[in-house]
């Protein structure tokens, strides 16, 4: 479960280029709930999620985990208890190790460094049962160094890495922007089958409004640093993206050309 309270974030405050970046934003995400997160260019999203991560210090309001005030708490306890997948595919994984390698990296990462172990039999086993949830193949290819998957592979290969941990929650930061439409779709198909078998509480911030349509149990949208729209249940599985485009205030030369 995720809930934000009041939150309010202003850059440069009191100065001529003060920029409200959250103004007493309020959400609540349950527990295995999928939300998708979409706004345009400065609505508060990458703030949002910084505040949840620890990355921004909030002037006010709260951010609660699993029912924990974590508003205080310093980056690398949160960083327990989220993960998160950033928008660079080349970014979440070492290029010059193997599959099976990174994975043993990540899982290092959520546990005492007391408990260091090399790549056994056992650590093999899980890793292609962790792997095969992606449906992309890749549990098969434990051997191959990373540098040489596709992008979309490397991307699916960081989210599995990045919720080894069974975090509380995943953060989605535009994580299939970088990537051309066919390997965003098939990261996304990807995405959902880990997210369900997981049964993660997932926020994925996105511009492709397709994707907001097609994923996630719920649309949340931002407007300047507030809470302008939530669409859940039936409203969101009737929703269209032209739908979606009527509700932003500044619409982008892709929108008009998707409309
Ligand atoms: N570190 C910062 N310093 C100053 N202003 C900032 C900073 N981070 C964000 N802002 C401002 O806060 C507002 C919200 O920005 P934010 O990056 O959260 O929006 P966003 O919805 O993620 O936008 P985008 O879709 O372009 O990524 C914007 O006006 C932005 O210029």
């Amino acid at each position: 479960m995720l809930e934000i309270r009041s939150a309010r974030k202003v850059f440069y405050k009191g100065q001529a280029d003060e920029k409200v970046a959250l103004d007493s934003l309020s959400l609540k995400l349950a527990t295995g709930e999928f939300g998708v997160v979409i706004g345009s260019n400065g609505a508060g999203k990458s703030s949002m999620l910084n505040a949840i991560s620890g990355a921004l210090v909030l002037d006010s309001g709260q951010v609660i985990i699993n029912g924990d005030d974590v508003t205080a708490m310093p980056v690398h306890k949160r960083a327990m208890r989220l993960a998160r997948v950033f928008q660079d595919p080349m970014k979440g994984t070492a290029a010059s190790m193997t599959v099976a390698e990174n994975m043993l990296l990540a899982d290092l990462r959520s546990q005492k460094r007391t408990l260091r172990q090399g790549l056994n039999a056992t650590r093999l086993a899980t890793y292609k049962e962790r792997l095969s949830l992606l449906g992309l193949g890749l549990e098969n290819r434990l051997d191959t160094r990373v540098e040489l998957l596709s992008g979309g592979q490397r991307q699916s290969l960081s989210l599995i890495m990045a919720v080894g941990g069974s975090p509380d929650l995943l953060l989605l930061d535009e994580h299939t922007a970088a990537l051309d439409p066919r390997t965003a779709d098939i990261v996304m198909q990807a995405t959902v089958r880990a997210v369900d078998a997981l049964k993660l509480t997932t926020l994925m911030v996105t511009h492709n409004m397709q994707h907001a349509v097609d994923f996630g149990h719920s649309v949340i949208m931002l407007d300047a640093g507030k809470l302008r729209l939530e669409i859940s249940g039936e409203e969101k599985a009737k929703v269209t993206v032209v739908d979606l485009i009527g509700h932003f205030s500044v619409k982008t030369d892709r929108m008009l050309l998707a409309s």
